[in-house]
């Protein structure tokens, strides 16, 4: 993925999420919050990630979206020291082999990029309050001021700057679908106005409106649920829905659906994502990022 030379490799930058999480697991997420770290990181960075479930929500039946919901939910039945077992498993800490690190960047540009939710921000119950640490902005600006740095999250770009707030980063939203770079220079603090870099999806914008309307009124009679519009895609939320309810809720979302073959649906935790079927995703975003940023 990375055959630029200037451009440090995956697997260094696989590294350098990691640390970031540990940073994050050990300094603002109480332990519990850990699996669902992984699963951002994973869904991003290929590890273990069921392909099979997006084929199977996309025109499955009901019932298939509810075993689907169920897996990518999981009741904590495993304790938590077997989930952090098989969280440091797949993200170990980057300060142990920091000398391979180092080596291994000499003549290269490091890069990082980061998942917000779960990631700089403890997973919560309302999306609206995910924020995150003064202490974690303070490493993140700490992080910018030496590597160029990238947020990549399927949340809207505005949203996510807005508990981010910092000028000097990159941010990938919706998906991917929405990037920018620095308005801010780390160094010098002074504004490059740099603006928006690639809207892949800027023709979808009128037809995701439409179903966020839409969708908010379908569920509105379903307690807990949650309609977010994230710009160039929609997030239907059911982690304060009573597992009871998440039938009827799937329905609902299948019925609106259906009369928009143009969108898919994904799933992330706890969440039903509806996005266009364009071929662009996170993984897009990154090269895209890194082509722009080893130029
Ligand atoms: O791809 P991501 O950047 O990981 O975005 C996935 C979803 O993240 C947010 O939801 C998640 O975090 C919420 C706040 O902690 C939590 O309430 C929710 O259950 C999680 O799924 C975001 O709100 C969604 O729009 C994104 O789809």
């Amino acid at each position: 993925m990375m055959t630029n030379q200037n451009v440090v490799t995956h697997e260094v930058i696989n590294t350098l999420i990691a640390m970031a999480a540990s940073i994050s697991n050990s300094t603002v997420l109480p332990s519990a919050t850990v699996p669902e770290s992984m699963a951002v990181l994973g869904g991003f960075w290929g590890l273990p990630h069921n392909k099979n479930l997006v084929k199977r929500l996309e025109g499955a039946k009901v019932s298939a979206w509810i075993d689907s919901m169920r897996a990518s939910s999981p009741t904590r039945a495993k304790s938590e020291s077997q989930e952090k077992r098989s969280w440091i498993l797949y993200h170990p800490s980057a300060l142990n082999t920091f000398e391979q690190i180092v080596y291994s960047a000499k003549g290269k540009q490091i890069v990082v990029f980061l998942d917000y939710d779960g990631t700089l921000s403890p997973i919560v119950a309302d999306p609206n309050k995910a924020f995150m640490t003064r202490k974690m902005r303070a490493t993140l600006k700490g992080i910018a001021r030496h590597f160029p740095t990238a947020i990549v999250t399927g949340r809207c770009r505005d949203k996510v700057y807005n508990f981010v707030k910092l000028a000097e980063l990159y941010y990938a939203g919706s998906h991917g679908m929405d990037i920018t770079g620095p308005t801010k220079s780390p160094k010098q603090g002074n504004n490059n106005n740099k603006a928006v870099l690639f809207q892949p999806a800027s023709q979808f914008l009128p037809m995701i409106d439409e179903v966020y309307k839409i969708l908010l009124e379908k569920t509105k009679t379903v307690p807990g649920a949650k309609v977010e519009n994230n710009k160039f895609c929609l997030s239907v939320h059911f982690r304060c829905v009573d597992e009871k309810s998440w039938a009827a809720l799937a329905e609902k979302v299948r019925l609106v659906l259906i009369e928009y073959p143009q969108l898919r649906l994904t799933q992330g935790r706890k969440v039903l994502e509806i996005r266009p079927t364009i071929k662009w995703d996170k993984g897009k975003a990154l090269e895209f990022l890194l082509e722009s940023l080893g130029e």
